[in-house]
């Protein structure tokens, strides 16, 4: 057989690979456990892909042979050192699979991670370790040499497989494939061979596996995890039988009871149970003679029920998060979770765990639209189906939750499709967005101030996008959002509506994307309100203002925008007679002015009133109702700079606006005097002062938008002015010496580069091209230029 012998395939790593192990191998040290942790994960990952094709294809597995993962440690004959076997009956790999899966990497991502890594950034390397998953390399962490034995099942392509070995060394650039020279010897799956490093021999203590598998991945594998053990045992001689039988083979499976489905489940009880070995029967000195045995046998590491299959009241908040870390391979603690059962109103009876996150994935709010759900894990009966709902998939604002949902009845053998068409899965999403919300309010109800805190950070904008964006759950997720206001740092809307004044029939609000709340709290538009006790939401969240909008009222009070015509305080019935009176009176004062500011601004604002909002500033730029208030100018602003044209509607839009004047600021008083001595049609015309005033108004309408958040478009104004205060000349240009950059500092220029430059111009007499040189160069070289003309003829020769 030996002659037979195919040649190693020499395979080299993809320069990502290298870079990947390099930094396993060299900045993980204190991380060392967690290859056993990636490689059950990844074991567990290939038995579930095993049982998902089988539904399809028989031949891959027939439901007969027991789907595991074992772990078995050989000591080396010498006792120094050993090697790691690891091993599943999962899907296997094929000759390419094993060159493609484990000598390149495919995942997004990789790249930033490895310049995070190789930039250093320890502190966060557990959390990097987690959330990119170093998977099939850490064994470099503990193994000097690894092979990977693999053999995939039985299918039409490829009815007779062949055993292959993927071989790499710790320090080799490069990797061997080739066919296992046992032969096949695994029957189907793979199986992961650690030469372990000297400093890693710990790792082949049954215990030191035993708690790590039970640390780690308790609840990484639905599929039960085996661990061998042998140990030396003295008996008395009378009773040798009772010793098992010794065994050498170290390829023999794990005794194992045979199940339908290779799941875990309740009946399901390992045939042997742990062994605790007891110290203090092997120190007591044997009372007979005594013969050594050698024992062994496979244990099972994870027989507990699932968690999620457990009774609430047993569960303590270790191992929820333990659960968590290995069930959804996410290194923080979960900020909440829900774990409850019902029967979907459709007598599909299921237990489930739904966790929140402590944080959102990063690239959440990067590509929001495009983000998907992965981590709602559907299982039947303990047994994995998908995490791909299809059309129920959840909205974006719900994407990120975990969740693990156990159906006790759903037909296993079927494909995605009729799975979708199940009314179970029908109900999956309502059930899930339910419960998500539940859980929000929970935390909101509930008295850990940290947690509600934690909370609104991580989720005060998910739940803003799903009033958004989810319009059946619009009025659960809106009574969840929180705002500032100049009252407090945040409220409900229902909050709000309790300490509304008598009379109050809106909701006031303002918003400035961006903007602190306190300093919007400042604001032009609400100087009254907030003189006068009145609460105003202040929006500065980019989703605050559509949501609003989306809502346009809460509990049938509208929402009222403090920088939009139309604000009420709503005790103007109540106010004296005289209050009336003196207001009819203001307005007859003012009417030359309003006119005046009409005539003279018409082409900026619509209208002109005396303002109700104001108390200190003299005036300001109000939208119309249904005009653009300058928050959102901004954001017309900029989606038509990516060309999306506004139209007459637009412009309708921007002139929609209504200037406020403060009847009681003494600037509006002045300029009202100034207006009233304006001469009349028949009294002679004093243009000069006609201008000064002309040029005041339009520096107090500047004013007024920049303090209501508009653009002003000339900024010039204002400096005419205080030139001409100044007694300097208005028109004259500041005198500036342009000095030009340096030219491009490329090698070939520099002769150039000792003071400027050539540089061709257009003749300022004839329009044709001449060319500069600069001075030092002048009586060194002389340059000729050709002009060629259409028809390629030389048309001119200019000499320097
Ligand atoms: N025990 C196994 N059986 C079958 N295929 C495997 C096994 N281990 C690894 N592979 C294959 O090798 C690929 C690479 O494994 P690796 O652990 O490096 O990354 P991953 O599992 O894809 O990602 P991660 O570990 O981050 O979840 C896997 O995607 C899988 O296709």
């Amino acid at each position: 057989e030996d002659a037979a012998q195919p040649p190693k395939v020499k395979h080299n790593y993809q320069s990502d690979v290298a870079r990947l192990r390099k930094i396993v191998i060299n900045s993980l040290y204190s991380h060392q456990e967690i290859f056993l942790r990636e490689l059950i994960s990844n074991a567990n990952d290939a038995l579930e892909k095993l049982r998902l094709v089988s539904l399809t294809n028989k031949a891959a597995w027939d439901g007969s042979d027991p789907l595991n993962i074992t772990i078995k440690a050989v000591k080396n004959e010498d006792g120094k050192g050993g090697r790691l076997i690891v091993a599943d009956t999962g899907i296997g790999m094929s000759p390419e699979e094993l060159t493609t899966n484990l000598g390149t990497l495919a995942k997004s991502g990789t790249s930033d991670f490895l310049a995070k890594a190789e930039g250093g950034e320890a502190t966060a390397t557990g959390n990097l370790i987690g959330a990119f998953g170093l998977g099939f390399y850490s064994s470099f962490l503990v193994a000097d040499r690894v092979e990977v034995a693999s053999i995939p099942p039985k299918s039409e392509k490829n009815p007779n497989p062949v055993q292959h070995v993927f071989s790499s060394s710790a320090d080799d650039s490069t990797f061997d494939v080739y066919p296992d020279p046992r032969g096949n010897t695994i029957g189907r799956g793979t199986e992961i061979t650690l030469y372990l490093k000297p400093d890693a021999e710990e790792y082949l203590e049954p215990a030191t596996l035993s708690a790590l598998v039970h640390k780690h991945s308790a609840y990484s594998s639905t599929f039960p995890i085996y661990l061998f053990e042998r140990w030396e045992e003295e008996v008395p001689e009378e009773t040798p039988e009772e010793a098992s039988a010794p065994t050498d083979s170290q390829d023999e499976p794990p005794v194992e009871p045979k199940e339908s489905l290779g799941a875990d489940s309740d009946d399901d009880e390992a045939l042997v149970e742990d062994v605790t070995r007891d110290e203090e029967t092997k120190v007591e000195p044997p009372p007979q003679k005594m013969v050594n045995v050698t024992r062994e046998q496979w244990s099972r590491l994870n027989s507990q029920q699932p968690l999620w299959a457990r009774d609430q009241k047993n569960i303590t908040e270790d191992e929820y998060n333990s659960f968590y870390t290995s069930f959804f391979k996410d290194f923080g603690k979960p900020l909440a979770w829900q774990h409850f059962s019902g029967d979907a109103g459709s007598g599909t009876a299921f237990k489930a765990l739904l966790f929140f996150p402590t944080k959102l994935p990063e690239d959440y709010w990067q590509k929001p639209l495009e983000y998907k759900s992965k981590d709602v894990k559907l299982m039947v009966k303990r047994v994995f189906i998908t995490s791909d709902l299809g059309d129920q998939a959840l909205p974006q604002w719900a994407s990120w939750v975990k969740v693990v949902i156990d159906a006790e009845d759903l037909p296993l053998n079927v494909s995605r499709e009729t799975l979708q068409s199940n009314r179970f899965m029908k109900q999956l999403r309502a059930l899930i967005l339910k419960r998500m919300i539940q859980l929000f309010a929970k935390i909101s109800e509930g008295d850990d101030k940290a947690k509600f805190d934690k909370m609104q950070e991580t989720y005060g904008s998910v739940i803003k996008l799903g009033a958004v964006e989810d319009s059946k759950n619009r009025e659960k997720l809106a009574s969840l959002a929180r705002f500032s206001t100049n009252h407090r740092n945040e409220t409900t809307f229902d909050q709000y509506l309790e300490r509304m004044k008598k009379g109050q029939k809106q909701i006031f609000y303002l918003a400035e994307i961006g903007k602190k709340p306190a300093d919007l709290a400042q604001s032009v538009f609400i100087e009254k309100l907030h003189a006068r006790g009145y609460e105003v939401l202040l929006l500065t969240e980019p989703l605050d203002e559509i949501l609003l909008g989306h809502l346009r009222e809460w509990k049938n009070v509208p929402f009222q925008d403090a920088a939009k015509a139309g604000l009420k305080f709503g005790d103007e019935d109540l106010d004296p007679e005289e209050e009336k009176e003196r207001m009819k009176q203001l307005e007859e004062d003012f009417k030359p002015l309003v006119d005046y500011l009409k005539k003279e601004i018409g082409d900026t604002v619509r209208d002109v009133v005396l303002s109700q909002r104001l108390v200190k500033s003299p005036c300001a730029i109000v939208a119309d109702a249904h005009g653009y208030t300058a928050n959102v100018q901004k954001m017309m602003t900029a989606s038509q700079a990516k060309g999306n044209r506004g139209g007459i509607l637009h412009d309708y839009m921007l002139k929609a606006k209504v200037l406020e004047i403060n009847p009681y600021s003494p600037l509006i008083e002045g300029l009202l005097r100034r207006v009233k001595d304006l001469p009349t049609e028949d009294e002679e015309r004093d243009i000069d002062s006609e201008e000064e005033l002309q040029e005041v108004t339009s520096i107090l309408i500047d004013g007024a938008l920049v303090r209501s958040g508009f653009d002003v478009p000339d900024s010039n104004k204002v400096d005419r002015v205080l030139r001409r205060s100044l007694g300097v000349s208005e028109t004259a240009d500041p005198h500036v010496e342009i000095k030009p950059a340096p030219p491009i500092a490329s090698k070939d220029d520099e002769p150039f580069d000792q003071g400027g430059s050539a540089a061709v111009v257009e003749d300022e007499d004839d329009g044709k091209p001449r060319v500069i040189l600069p001075d030092h160069l002048k009586d060194k070289i002389s340059l000729e230029m050709e002009e060629i003309d259409e028809d390629g003829n030389v048309v001119m020769h200019d000499e320097l």
